[in-house]
């Protein structure tokens, strides 16, 4: 199973990578434009959590910007600097100071007032290398958000709503789900909105609505 992991993770990368600038520009228009519409449908999103994105993933920068400009707190992930292999969320403003991280990839400078525990993160938007229309998610391969979210799934996320964000090409027909996969409960593609609740799934679409 993990060399089939290996392989779809090749495609899809590839997939999203082959995407043209003009492609990726709408892309992350149509995404805030819907993110922004179902946070401000949900009063009780106060913090929502996004990723700098990477290696073609969907670009919440339009997101941010008008996060910024609402009372809407945002945060994003730092890689853990003693629990190896989990992420820990800091409040992103527009004056906080980035460092980039081992991958490569922006994060802010830690410092320990603006760690946002996630009890205090109403949406969390996560990247992916694929998804399925059941909800399974399949990442960049470290495990981050799984082993993140473990400890808080015994608690069944009272407050706190996982939603995939990707491009439509990364949709993939089923996933392999292991046995530590969080599943998610939203996909957000700029075509699609999938809600999964319990074992039932009803989609959105969004040039309908
Ligand atoms: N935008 C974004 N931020 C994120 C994640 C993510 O998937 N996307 N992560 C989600 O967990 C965590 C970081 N996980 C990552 C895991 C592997 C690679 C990566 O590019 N791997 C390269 C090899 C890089 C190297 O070690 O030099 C590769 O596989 O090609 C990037 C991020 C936290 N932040
Ligand atoms: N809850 C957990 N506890 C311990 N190890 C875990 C846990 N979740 C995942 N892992 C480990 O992390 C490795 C990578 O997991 P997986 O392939 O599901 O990552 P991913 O979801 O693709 O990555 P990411 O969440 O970083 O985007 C697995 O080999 C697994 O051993």
């Amino acid at each position: 199973m993990q060399k089939h992991r290996q392989q779809l993770r090749r495609h899809f990368r590839a997939a999203r990578n082959n995407l043209s600038s003009a492609e990726q520009v709408q892309a992350s228009q149509a995404l805030a434009q819907q993110l922004l519409q179902y946070i401000a449908a949900n009063s009780r999103i106060k913090t929502v959590a996004v990723y700098v994105s990477n290696d073609g993933e969907a670009d919440l920068t339009p997101l941010v910007a008008a996060l910024w400009q609402t009372n809407i707190r945002v945060a994003l992930p730092v890689l853990h600097p003693v629990v190896k292999g989990q992420l820990l969320f800091l409040n992103y403003q527009p004056e906080t100071t980035m460092n980039k991280n081992q991958f490569a990839i922006p994060e802010p400078k830690l410092a320990c007032e603006n760690i946002l525990p996630l009890a205090n993160i109403d949406l969390l938007c996560m990247p992916l290398v694929a998804f399925d229309a059941h909800g399974n998610r399949l990442g960049m391969g470290g495990g981050f958000y799984d082993r993140t979210l473990a400890a808080y799934q015994k608690g069944r996320y009272p407050h706190l709503q996982l939603m995939g964000i990707a491009h439509d090409c990364q949709q993939a027909e089923a996933l392999p789900a292991a046995a530590w996969d969080i599943p998610l409960q939203h996909v957000l593609t700029p075509s699609k909105h999938w809600q999964f609740n319990l074992d039932t799934a009803f989609t959105t679409d969004s040039k309908a609505e």
